[in-house]
């Protein structure tokens, strides 16, 4: 049976960039990029909670970084290298961990990053990562309090399709692998990286669902969002979309955010020329307060919770 430290040397060091200093040492040792800016995030992947018992390790190796490197497509950065924290809950079996290396080796080479250290440990029952990414960005990354009145909202890709994947896991719907496909897989928007950097007043990844974290956006601007419902991109292959559960259950890895109208013609003419990844524009920033969703008739719909939250 291998040991904590024959699984580092044999899977994770040749995951490791220079920094890691080939997993021996006591701690990695990073210069960043002179005159860059250097952008860190965190994000906890535990068993049950954010993905199902008996998850491929493949898959989940995926899952673990691609939801942080979205955090660093939100603040404009490129993703540099990344820790990895590991707790598990006995030794995996080999196989488990050939396909975890596997899953990382592929993620870090889609992400552009290495890893550069980490910690494994033992839980008493659940699976859990904890990953940190490091970033780097050319300016001072858009804060979530940079939103202005007049300003106008953006998302991008489409809302609801990791909800409706985990309801086709769990058969609550028709099965429908695709869906599925997306809440296993988050896509984060590498190519919007430079856009996010070079135009956005506030930005923000969706992870908690699009309500919830355009409120934070709102909430530390001291502003309010409008947002037209019939605007907001809904994920096509969802048969009979439940808009207030798509719009606040989370698990998106979209990015939503603020653009000056000055900036706006600019930003989606560099769009066209750079970026894959479709944006759509979903309102608008008011001088008021909170996130006011506008249906059709203009009606206003209110909604019983805003996102995730843990507790
Ligand atoms: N346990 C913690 N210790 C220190 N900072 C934390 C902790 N949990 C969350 N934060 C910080 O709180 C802020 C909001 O976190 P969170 O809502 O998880 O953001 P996100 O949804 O972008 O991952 C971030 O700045 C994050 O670093
Ligand atoms: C098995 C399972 N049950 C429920 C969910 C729903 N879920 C769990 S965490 C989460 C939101 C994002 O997680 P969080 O830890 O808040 O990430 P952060 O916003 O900090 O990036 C959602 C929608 C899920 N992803 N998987
Ligand atoms: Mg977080």
């Amino acid at each position: 049976m291998p040991s904590e430290f024959d699984i580092i040397e044999t899977y994770f060091a040749p995951l490791a960039g220079k920094e890691g200093v080939g997993l021996k040492d006591d701690a990695a040792h990073y210069c960043p990029s002179p005159s860059k800016k250097v952008v860190l995030s965190k994000d906890m992947l535990v068993e049950s909670i954010h993905f199902l018992p008996d998850t491929n390790a493949e898959d989940l190796a995926w899952k673990a970084l691609a939801v942080n490197i979205s955090d660093l497509v939100a603040k404009g950065a490129k993703p540099k290298g990344y820790l990895l924290g590991l707790g598990l809950p006995a030794m995996p079996t080999i196989d488990w961990l050939k396909s975890f290396a596997h899953g990382l080796d592929c993620a870090q080479t889609v992400f552009k990053c290495q890893l550069f250290g980490g910690d494994t440990v033992r839980t008493n029952k659940d699976l859990t990562f904890s990953v940190t990414v490091i970033g780097e960005a050319d300016v001072d990354a858009p804060l979530r309090s940079g939103a202005k009145a007049g300003d106008h909202i953006y998302v991008s890709g489409s809302l609801g399709g990791a909800c409706y994947g985990l309801k086709s896991f769990r058969k609550e719907i028709a099965k429908n692998a695709d869906l599925e496909q997306t809440y296993l897989r988050p896509q984060p928007r590498m190519d919007l990286i430079s856009l996010i950097s070079n135009y956005a007043s506030a930005s923000a990844d969706i992870s908690d669902g699009l309500v919830a974290d355009i409120g934070h956006i709102v909430d530390a601007s001291s502003v309010g969002a409008h947002l037209k419902a019939e605007d907001i991109p809904v994920n096509e292959l969802i048969n009979t979309p439940n808009l207030e559960e798509i719009l606040t259950w989370g698990d998106d890895y979209e990015i939503v955010f603020t653009v000056d109208p000055s900036k706006e013609e600019e930003m989606l003419s560099y769009h066209d020329r750079h970026c894959s990844t479709p944006i759509h524009k979903i309102g608008l920033v008011k001088n008021d307060q909170g996130v006011t969703i506008v249906g059709k008739d203009e009606t206003i719909l209110s909604y019983s919770k805003s996102g995730f939250n843990h507790f």
